[in-house]
């Protein structure tokens, strides 16, 4: 039974300072624009499958990293699917603002967020930073529903700001995602 939201723990580093990357990790651990499109862009089915959508306390960690103490704030947890391959477990932490509440950001449901959020030029977002989960790690429990075979699986996180608003976003590649092809 597993438990959302997963704890994704994990020896977090900046993205650029790893120069063991292949050309294909760079190109998707650091791909500074929508994972969204970029997945859409390389197969024909794309979808959002939602795992989980929580109203959650920030942990401390959360909380430094999101610069803010916010009281309400929402979890989200989904799968990105592309072409019948569940490709991305994507986590979310949305904090309950005017700002998020009139993008519709807390609504989301099946659309990406991605949609939204990279229709703003005024998006910012920090560095990516980049972990690897191995095969102890609890995602892989998500992972065993889809998949015969744990592997160490390639993550990436980093915070955006919108307006006044800023929210974490965790992403972790599944066995079938294209990184791996
Ligand atoms: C931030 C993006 O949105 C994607 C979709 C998400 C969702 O719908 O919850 C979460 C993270 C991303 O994988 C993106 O496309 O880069």
């Amino acid at each position: 039974m597993i438990t959302y939201p997963l704890p994704l723990t994990a020896n977090w580093q900046r993205g650029a300072a790893l120069n063991s990357l292949s050309t294909t990790e760079q190109s998707w651990l650091l791909e500074p624009g929508s994972l969204t499109a970029k997945l859409k862009s390389h197969g024909r089915d794309f979808s959002v499958q939602v795992l989980s959508e929580l109203q959650c306390i920030l942990t401390l960690e959360q909380q430094q990293l999101l610069d803010c103490s916010h009281e309400k704030i929402i979890n989200r947890e989904v799968l990105l699917w592309c072409d019948g391959l569940p490709m991305v477990y994507a986590q979310s932490w949305l904090p309950v603002t005017d700002d998020m509440q009139q993008q519709q950001l807390l609504v989301l449901g099946n659309k990406p967020l991605g949609d939204i959020i990279f229709q703003h030029p005024d998006l910012k977002r920090t560095e990516i930073e980049v972990a690897c989960f191995d095969r102890q790690h609890c995602i892989q429990q998500l992972v065993s529903q889809y998949s015969s075979t744990a592997t160490d699986l390639w993550g990436r996180r980093s915070v955006f700001s919108l307006m006044k608003s800023r929210f974490l976003v965790s992403e972790i590649f599944l066995p079938g995602a294209f990184i791996y092809t």
